[in-house]
């Protein structure tokens, strides 16, 4: 099928009998930005100078880029007294539902806590794992296009859980416009330093530090190119959590679901950003022409029509395919971010979905539920990353160590074992270290 508007609307249509079918999904899912040559030199340029000269180039380049006037990081700067007074000013309603966000995804992060353990075998010799949180963690809390408090909360809550000692939050504001919600929120998540810094210079201060910025172990939270292509390069001197970018969903329907429900649920994410990605697939063709038709009319109601428009005209598509197995083949080719299964009985698809960020089951379960208050974390692998990444959780902010602690009989066994294999791999020190522990 070819490119189509279904009234203003212009989105994608593809069908996997066609013959180009591969080749158009392969365009549609491709997301050159990380790699971009021109991103790459300019997040070179801004990591170097805030390696070599810290507070002054951070100060500089978020000037340029978030239009600000700061003179020093004093201006970049907010301390527990502002983040309280943001928390207290907030609305009623606001401070309800920040709070019972929180408690939600705290409750939902406690059930992930890795434990350590140890273990002993008959002569004595003890081993195990030991599970230690990190010092410092870097959250980078989004902010270019729209402000996310419940970014906030999604990477501060389970490194709290985790018992992280120090949390350090950078958030970009653009024009010098503070959101109080996502102050409020860094007050109840317990973060420990707020800088109103983002994009590539806030990576790279949380990476080597500055006179000003404390240096990180490692650094969690989505962000747009110049944040994924920032985390990517400094991996290595700090941790990175994943790259999470431009938000994604795939929504897999069987035709019973309420065709303006399903066009708002892919407005959802098309609204974070132009270079977000919206996809329904479905295998009843009546259905897909009934959700487009409801996406041209709603698409004018919208307070960001204008990004959801470029992103559903670059990135998105309404795709029909045969049958169910080609819906499940479909999803874990593109391994989304979030995966809506808005069918009759979704926990009957849960075996075969191998690849995806989050799995919202059933026609009631919005994606957007689970962007704030569901519970498990929104900071999901992007990019088809999923096939080898999973969401920001409680193990992210952890490490772990071995635990080997031999008996005198234990250390004699072993020695002979490991003596042979040491030879073997003629590392003489090796073998003779275990052979002094070797008893006649
Ligand atoms: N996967 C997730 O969990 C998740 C959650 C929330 C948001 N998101 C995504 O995060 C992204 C947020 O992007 P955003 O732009 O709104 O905020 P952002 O904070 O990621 O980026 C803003 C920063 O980008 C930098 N920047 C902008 N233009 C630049 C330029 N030309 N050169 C150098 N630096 C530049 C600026 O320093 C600015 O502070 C969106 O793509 C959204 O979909 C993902
Ligand atoms: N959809 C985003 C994750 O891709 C998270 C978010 C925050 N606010 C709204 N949504």
């Amino acid at each position: 099928m070819s490119e189509v508007s279904a009234g203003r609307l212009e989105i994608a249509r593809l069908s996997t009998a066609d013959a180009d079918f591969e080749t158009r999904l392969d365009a549609l899912l491709a997301w050159e930005g990380v790699s971009d040559d021109e991103v790459q030199r300019r997040v070179a340029d801004i990591l170097e100078a805030v390696k070599t000269r810290g507070d002054a180039a951070v100060v500089e380049t978020s000037n340029r880029f978030d239009r600000l006037s700061a003179s020093s990081m004093a201006d970049l700067t907010l301390g527990p007294d502002r983040l309280r007074q943001a928390f207290d000013g907030l609305p009623e309603a606001q401070r309800e539902a920040l709070a019972t966000a929180a408690d939600r995804v705290r409750r939902y992060h406690e059930h992930q806590k890795p434990e350590s353990w140890q273990y002993t075998e008959d002569d004595g010799t003890v081993l195990g794992q030991q599970v230690m949180p990190l010092d410092r963690a870097g959250i980078y809390v989004p902010g270019g296009k729209a402000a996310y408090p419940s970014s906030v909360l999604m990477n501060a809550l389970p490194a709290h859980v985790a018992g992280v000692g120090e949390i350090v939050m950078v958030v970009p504001t653009p024009d010098g416009v503070l959101n109080e919600l996502v102050l409020a929120a860094a007050h109840l998540a317990g973060v420990d330093h707020v800088f109103t810094i983002g994009g590539a210079q806030a990576v790279a201060a949380l990476a080597y530090g500055t006179e000003t910025v404390p240096r990180v172990d490692k650094i969690v939270g989505p962000g747009n190119i110049y944040v994924a292509t920032a985390k990517r390069a400094v991996f290595g001197q700090v941790g990175i959590d994943m790259i999470a970018g431009p938000s994604e969903i795939l929504a897999v329907s069987d035709g019973g679901t309420d065709a303006d429900w399903l066009a708002m649920d892919l407005f959802s994410q098309a609204e974070h950003d132009e270079d977000a990605q919206s996809i329904l697939v479905s295998w009843d063709g009546d259905h897909l022409e009934a959700v487009g038709e409801a996406m041209a009319r709603l698409l004018p109601t919208m307070e960001r029509e204008a990004i959801i428009r470029t992103s559903l005209a670059e990135r998105g598509a309404l795709i029909h395919c045969r049958d169910r197995d080609e819906a499940v083949a479909l999803i874990n080719r593109i391994a989304p971010e979030h995966l809506e299964l808005s069918v009759e009985a979704p926990q009957d698809w849960l075996p075969e979905v191998r690849h995806a960020g989050a799995i919202f089951m059933g026609r009631y379960t919005a994606e957007a539920l689970g962007d704030y208050c569901a519970g498990p974390n929104h900071v999901l692998p992007t990019s088809g990353t999923a096939r080898f990444s999973s969401p920001l959780g409680v193990y992210d902010f952890q490490k772990r160590s071995s635990l080997i602690g031999c008996s005198a009989e234990g250390a004699s066994t072993l020695g002979r074992t490991a003596s042979v294999l040491a030879r073997g791999e003629s590392l003489t020190a090796h073998a003779r270290s275990a052979e002094y522990r070797i008893r006649d």
